[in-house]
C-alpha cells in the first residue's frame, strides 16, 4: 500500500472518530446532574475501577451501596455513563423497550470476535427478532428436554474419568481442576446437542476446535490493560471498516481471537453443509439443534452464512458460561458440607422412587433444595455481571426509588439523550437488600425454599434473577443451561463428595468478560 493511501486512511479514521466522538461527548439529559462515584483521570474515568477490581463487582456493590440503584459514572474520554440496578428502571430498559436500547458497539464488537454476526451480534429491531424467531423452536421447553440423554452420557463419561483417577490414587480422595473438567463437559454437551462429537472428555487431542476453546476468555480479557480498555470504547466511534482492519491486527491477543473463529466458523460450516446434503437427499436429519435451524432455513429467510454464525454463537455461548456457574455452585457446596449431603439425600430418594439412577426433568422439578441451590448460585454468581446499551433515542427512564442529585433535587425519573450509555449492573441487581433482604451478601438457598422468597421484580427469566438477562435479549439458551446443570449435579453429587482444596487456597471472581473461578 503506497504511503499516501496509509496516510489518507488514517486521516479518515480520524476524522470518523473525531465527529462520533464529539457528538457523544455533549452533555445532556439528567445523567450529568446524578451523584457518582468521583471520577479518576479524564482518559480513563472510573473504568479501572470497574473492570480490574480485586473481585467482579466489588466496584458495582459499593457503589450501589453509596450512591443508589442509579449514578452516574465516567467512562473514558470524560464520558458519562448511566449506571442502573433499579428495577423499575431496568424493566423499561429490557423488558418494556427492550428494542430502544440496542447493545452497545463495545458489546457487539466483541460479540462479533467471538461469534461472528450471531444473534448476540445482531442489531435491535427486524434483524434481531427474524433471527430470535428462527431460533426459539430449538430452545423451547420440549426440545430442550430432549437433549437429556445427551447430557446424562456426557456426565457419565467425566464420572468414570475422575473415578479412574481416584482409582489411580488408590481410592484416596483427589485434587481435580473441576472447573476445566467442567469447560469440556460442557462443550461436549452443546457440541452433541448440534450433532458434532467434540470429544475432549476423552483427551481428543486433535481437536482443534476444543483446544483453541482452551482458556480463551481467561488468556484474552483477564486483567485488561488501560490501552485495551481505552480501545475497546474506542471501538462505539469507529466505522465498521475501521474496525475490520483493527481486527486483523497483528497483536498476539487479535492473532488468538482471529485464530479461533476461523477454526469455530470452519467446523459450522461443515457441520451445516452435511446436514444440508442430507435434507437435500430426504433423508431424516435428527433432532439436535442444528438439524432444527437448517430444517428452519428451509421455509425461513435465512442465508447459509447467518447460519454459521448462529453455530459459532452458540458453541461459545453454550459451554463456558454454564461451565463457570456449575464450578462456582460445587464450589460453594463443598463449603456447605451439610447442604451438600441433604441434596445428596434427595437424590437418592429421587432415585430410589423411580427405580433408576437416571432423573427426568419432572423428577428434576420436584427437588426443591436442588432447585433453591440453582437459584441462589444463578443469582449470586451472574457470570456475565453486566451488559451495556446504548439509548437510541431520546428517553425517560421510570425510577422505582427516587434519586437525590448531587445539587438536592430530587428525581423520579431520568431523562436520557439518544446515544447514552448505559451499564446495567446483573450483579448489584442481584445483591439488592430491598428484594433480597438483608442477607442479600450472603449465598443463602434457603431464601428460594420459602414461599414468599422475594419481591417480585418482573424480570429476568426465572424467579426475578436477571443472570440470564430480560426481555427480548435475554439469555435463548436459559432452559438448556438450567437442565444441563440439573442433570451435572445430580450425577456429580451422588457419585463423589466435594470439599474445598487442601491449603487455604483462595478462590477468586476473575474479570475475564465472564466472571471466571481463578
Ligand atoms: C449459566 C449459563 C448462561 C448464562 C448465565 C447466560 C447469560 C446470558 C445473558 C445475561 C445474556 C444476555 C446478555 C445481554 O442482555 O446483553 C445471554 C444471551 C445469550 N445467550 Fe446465554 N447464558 C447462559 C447459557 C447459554 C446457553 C447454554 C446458550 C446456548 C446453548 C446461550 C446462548 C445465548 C445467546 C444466543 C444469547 C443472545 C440472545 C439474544 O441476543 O437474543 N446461553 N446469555
Amino acid at each position: 500500500m503506497s504511503l499516501s493511501i496509509v496516510s489518507g486512511l488514517i486521516l479518515f479514521i480520524l476524522i470518523s472518530f473525531t465527529r462520533r466522538f464529539i457528538k457523544s461527548r455533549r452533555k445532556f439529559g439528567d445523567v450529568v446532574k446524578l451523584s457518582g462515584p468521583p471520577p479518576g483521570s479524564w482518559l480513563m474515568g472510573n473504568m479501572p475501577t470497574l473492570l480490574r477490581p480485586e473481585e467482579v463487582g466489588d466496584a458495582d456493590f459499593s457503589w450501589t451501596r453509596k450512591y443508589g440503584t442509579v449514578f452516574r459514572m465516567m467512562g473514558t474520554f470524560g464520558r458519562d455513563n448511566l449506571f442502573v440496578s433499579d428495577p423499575k428502571a431496568l424493566r423499561y430498559i429490557l423488558n418494556t423497550r427492550g428494542y430502544r436500547f440496542s447493545r452497545s458497539q463495545s458489546m457487539r464488537f466483541l460479540a462479533q470476535v467471538i461469534s461472528g454476526k450471531s444473534l448476540i451480534w445482531a442489531e435491535v429491531g427486524d434483524q434481531h427478532a427474524r433471527q430470535r424467531k428462527i431460533m426459539e423452536p430449538a430452545f423451547s421447553h420440549a426440545s430442550v428436554a430432549a437433549f437429556l440423554p445427551v447430557f446424562q452420557e456426557k456426565g457419565h463419561i467425566a464420572i468414570d474419568k475422575w473415578r479412574d483417577t481416584i482409582s489411580q490414587n488408590g481410592g484416596n480422595p483427589v485434587v481435580l481442576d473441576v472447573h476445566s473438567w467442567l469447560a469440556r463437559l460442557t462443550l461436549d454437551a452443546i457440541g452433541a446437542a448440534m450433532d458434532y462429537e467434540l470429544g475432549s472428555l476423552e483427551g481428543n487431542s486433535e481437536n482443534q476446535l476444543a483446544k483453541e476453546y482452551e482458556n480463551l476468555f481467561s488468556d484474552s480479557q483477564y486483567n485488561q490493560g488501560d490501552g485495551r480498555i481505552l480501545f475497546m470504547d474506542l471501538v462505539g466511534y469507529l466505522p465498521e471498516w475501521a474496525i475490520h482492519l483493527i481486527r486483523n491486527s497483528p497483536d498476539a491477543n487479535s492473532k488468538r481471537l482471529k485464530k479461533y473463529l476461523e477454526t469455530a466458523n470452519h467446523v459450522s460450516r461443515t457441520l451445516i453443509l452435511s446436514k444440508l446434503s442430507l435434507l437435500a437427499a430426504g433423508k431424516d436429519t435428527g433432532k439436535d439443534i442444528m438439524s432444527l435451524l437448517v430444517n428452519a432455513n428451509q421455509s425461513k429467510e435465512v442465508s447459509t452464512e447467518e447460519l454459521i454464525a448462529q453455530l459459532t454463537g452458540l458453541l461459545v455461548a453454550g459451554h463456558e458460561t454454564t461451565a463457570s456457574t456449575m464450578a462456582w455452585l460445587l464450589y460453594e457446596l463443598s463449603r456447605n458440607q451439610d447442604l451438600q449431603d441433604k441434596l445428596r439425600k434427595d437424590i437418592a430418594e429421587s432415585q430410589r422412587h423411580r427405580g433408576s439412577e437416571e432423573l427426568t426433568t419432572q423428577a428434576f422439578e420436584s427437588m426443591p433444595l436442588l432447585q433453591a441451590i440453582l437459584k441462589e448460585t444463578l443469582r449470586y454468581h451472574p457470570i456475565l455481571a453486566r451488559t451495556i446499551r446504548t439509548a437510541g433515542q431520546d428517553d425517560v427512564i421510570p425510577l422505582s426509588v427516587p434519586h437525590k442529585t448531587a445539587d438536592g433535587k430530587i428525581l423520579n425519573e431520568v431523562a436520557v439523550e439518544k446515544g447514552q450509555q448505559i451499564i446495567i449492573s446483573f450483579a448489584a441487581y442481584n445483591r439488592l437488600t430491598s428484594i433480597w433482604g438483608e442477607d442479600a451478601h450472603i449465598w443463602n438457598p434457603e431464601r428460594f425454599l420459602n414461599d414468599n422468597e422475594t419481591t417480585k421484580t418482573g424480570l429476568g427469566v426465572i424467579s426475578n434473577i436477571i443472570t440470564f438477562g430480560s426481555g427480548e435479549r435475554s439469555c435463548i439458551g436459559w432452559r438448556f443451561a438450567l437442565l444441563e446443570m440439573q442433570s451435572m449435579l445430580c450425577d456429580l453429587i451422588s457419585n463423589f463428595k466435594f470439599s474445598p482444596p487442601p491449603g487455604n487456597v483462595q478462590i477468586i471472581r476473575s474479570e475475564s468478560a465472564l466472571m471466571m473461578p481463578m
